[in-house]
């Protein structure tokens, strides 16, 4: 049996298509037909890959705003088994652990009625390219800054994982880079279930509705949970082959790339969208003392300083911790509680302060560049996937940076990123 896939949609990712387990579609149409056995409502969607993102789900029909295009029932959901975990000692690890393990019993005997499901997941080579994760040691030396700081996090929070699951891996006969699989499978496509008798919620897998990549806040349909599983609704009219799209939350770049694999990219030559940031912390931090930041901290505003590339402007918290960096306590003190300068706008220092450390950022993408580059000689075609994802993250720092740096204060972001664009096209066709 065969199906036609869907018409690829225009995306704007700039990677390659993924090598994903897809040589054989069937796979997709013979999950889709399980998934609908077990009382998921698919309603004019198909799974089709899309170029730059495995797979995803692809309109065959118009379909009207606010029609239902999914729901998953309870029932379909794969959740954590709890009654292993007891029996095993493992009630207690996180919630991500829990379904991980749960999953792995369940999914990886061969035999299992789940293979069907997880055999249209991406695969450990799709993850090697993606995930920062699993990304050799040089690779992951050249993700931005900001990166590192979702990134530490998502190693250390493994290790725990890990380390509450080995003695019982290891007995079982599971190693490390299974349960790592599971692990990341249930970051990247698990949803949060909370039954509406009021028990204890949990993560469960949702299935085919896992098939919905992510677009930023405010332009993708509305996913509910209801008293008996989760809906798909449209968020407006779709003609046919147009991708259907849910939100993973309104995350910035840095984080979609550590836990999901991928950077967002806006239409060329308009602004990023709203969701993403870029983040100055490592700029900003080392040049406050101890005094400053413990004051900062008392008022709930030390870290998390970002440039705003949607609007060009710099957060609120930035404001606050450079006004802190040079006016004295009370005058700083004073805009933080107001948003506004005590004494004269202020906003011209601030700007002033930050230009050279934006300019040192500025150099360090150009230098990133040329490492990225130079690497790409050297590596094969998966590799250079990962190396294009970590370039367009760094282009998309740059050209934040570079607009902000270019002033005038007050720029329009359409403007400025229009202009960008067209400068860039015509720097590649001279
Ligand atoms: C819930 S799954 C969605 C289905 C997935 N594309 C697949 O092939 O199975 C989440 C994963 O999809 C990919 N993804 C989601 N949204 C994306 C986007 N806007 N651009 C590129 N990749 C995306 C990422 O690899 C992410 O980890």
């Amino acid at each position: 049996m065969s199906r036609p896939l869907a018409k690829r949609q225009k995306t704007t990712a700039t990677s390659k298509p993924s090598p994903s387990n897809d040589n054989n579609e069937d796979k997709h149409v013979l999950f889709t037909t399980w998934a609908q056995e077990r009382g998921v409502r698919i309603n004019g969607v198909v799974a089709a890959k899309l170029p730059g993102r495995g797979l995803g789900l692809m309109t065959t029909q118009k379909i009207k705003k606010d029609e239902q295009i999914l729901f998953v029932p309870e029932k379909a959901m794969f959740k954590p088994s709890q009654s292993t975990l007891k029996k095993n000692n493992l009630s207690r690890i996180s919630a991500q652990a829990q379904l991980a393990i749960s999953a792995l019993l369940a999914f990886e005997p061969t035999t299992s009625p789940l293979r069907l499901w997880q055999q249209t997941w991406p695969t450990v080579t799709d993850f090697t390219q993606c995930m920062p994760l699993y990304w050799r040691p040089e690779f992951q030396a050249l993700v931005p800054p900001p990166v590192n700081l979702p990134f530490d996090r998502q190693r250390a929070d493994f290790e725990k994982d890990w380390v509450s699951v080995e003695t019982f891996c290891k007995a079982e006969g599971w190693s490390r880079e299974q349960f790592l699989y599971y692990w990341m499978i249930v970051n990247s496509r698990s949803f949060h279930w909370k039954p509406p008798k009021g028990s204890a919620g949990s993560m469960v897998m949702c299935p085919f509705i896992d098939y919905m990549n992510h677009g930023p806040t405010d332009t993708t349909c509305n996913v509910f949970q209801r008293s008996d599983g989760y809906e798909v609704l449209a968020n407006r009219d779709y003609d046919p082959n147009e991708e259907i799209l849910a939100t993973y939350g309104s995350h910035p770049n840095d984080k979609l790339l550590v836990h999901y694999g991928f950077v967002s990219s806006a239409e060329p030559g308009t602004p990023p969208s709203k969701d993403d940031d870029i983040r100055l912390d490592h700029l900003i931090l080392p040049k406050l003392d101890t005094n400053t930041r413990d004051q900062l901290q008392d008022l709930g505003f030390l870290g998390g300083y970002a440039l705003l590339p949607a609007t060009n402007e710099l957060c609120f918290k930035t404001q606050v911790a450079v006004r802190a960096a040079l006016l004295t306590c009370n005058e700083w003190e004073y805009f933080a509680g107001n948003g506004e300068d005590l004494t004269g706008d202020k906003a011209d220092a601030v700007r002033e302060y930050l230009i050279p450390l934006l300019r040192e950022y500025s150099t360090d993408c150009v230098k990133k560049t040329e490492e990225i580059g130079k690497l790409r000689h050297k590596v094969d075609d998966l590799q250079r996937g990962s190396l294009d994802m970590l370039q367009t993250r760094w282009n998309q720092i740059s050209d934040a940076l570079e607009i902000f740096i270019k002033g005038p204060k007050d720029v329009d972001p359409v403007e400025a990123y229009k202009e960008k664009y067209e400068a860039n096209k015509s720097r590649k066709s001279i």
